[in-house]
């Protein structure tokens, strides 16, 4: 049975995407990132999914999506900001290695921009990620083997010390 490497998770604009392409490119494995999976399913873009049919539309693929992942690929995973919130996709992901990148909410609000793409920061984009921070944070580090900060930092040295952490795990 194969399991990813590492699967990333935390809040939009922790910088999963970004984190899991330099990770696999390292390590020389493949990448994959559940948003792009069910974009590719849909054959939309989550925000069109998000207008045409709902968010719980959005969630039902996102949570297919990452137990097919979890199952079959054997690289870097980057899950979705929201996927934890789904109570069996926390069951699929214990037991696997799961690094929960945390930021701030200044350094979220910069990456994130004016949320283009992210539906659920229409609106007051500041607020939004609060809330979402507040109500999410408990569950990132329930379904956390590992934590990691990103405030500050690049994407490189972020992906630096998971290269260590894991490293260090396998000892
Ligand atoms: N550590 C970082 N420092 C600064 N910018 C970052 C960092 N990580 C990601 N970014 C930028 O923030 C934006 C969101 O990153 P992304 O990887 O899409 O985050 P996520 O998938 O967690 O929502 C992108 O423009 C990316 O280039
Ligand atoms: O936090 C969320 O609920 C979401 C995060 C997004 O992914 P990123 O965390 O990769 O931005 C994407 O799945 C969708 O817009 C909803
Ligand atoms: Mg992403």
């Amino acid at each position: 049975m194969s399991a990813p490497r590492v699967v990333l998770v935390g809040p939009m604009g922790a910088g999963k995407t970004t984190v899991a392409t330099l990770l696999a490119g390292r390590w020389g494995v493949a990448v994959r990132d559940t948003d792009h999976d069910v974009e590719a399913t849909a054959g939309r873009e989550i925000s069109e999914i998000f207008v045409d049919d709902g968010e719980a539309a959005f969630r039902e693929l996102e949570r297919a999506a990452v137990a097919t992942a979890l199952a079959e690929h054997d690289g870097v995973l980057a899950l979705g900001g929201g996927a934890v919130l789904d109570p069996a996709t926390r069951e699929l992901l214990a037991g696997h290695t799961v690094v929960f990148l945390s930021v701030g909410l200044s350094d979220a609000v910069k990456r994130v921009g004016l949320g283009v793409g992210r539906p659920l920061l229409l609106g007051n984009v500041r607020a939004r990620i609060k809330a979402l921070l507040d109500e999410r944070t408990p569950v990132y580090e329930q379904v956390a083997t590992h934590t990691v900060s990103t405030d500050a930092r690049s994407p490189e040295d972020v992906a630096d010390e998971i290269d260590a952490l894991l490293e260090a795990a396998q000892r």
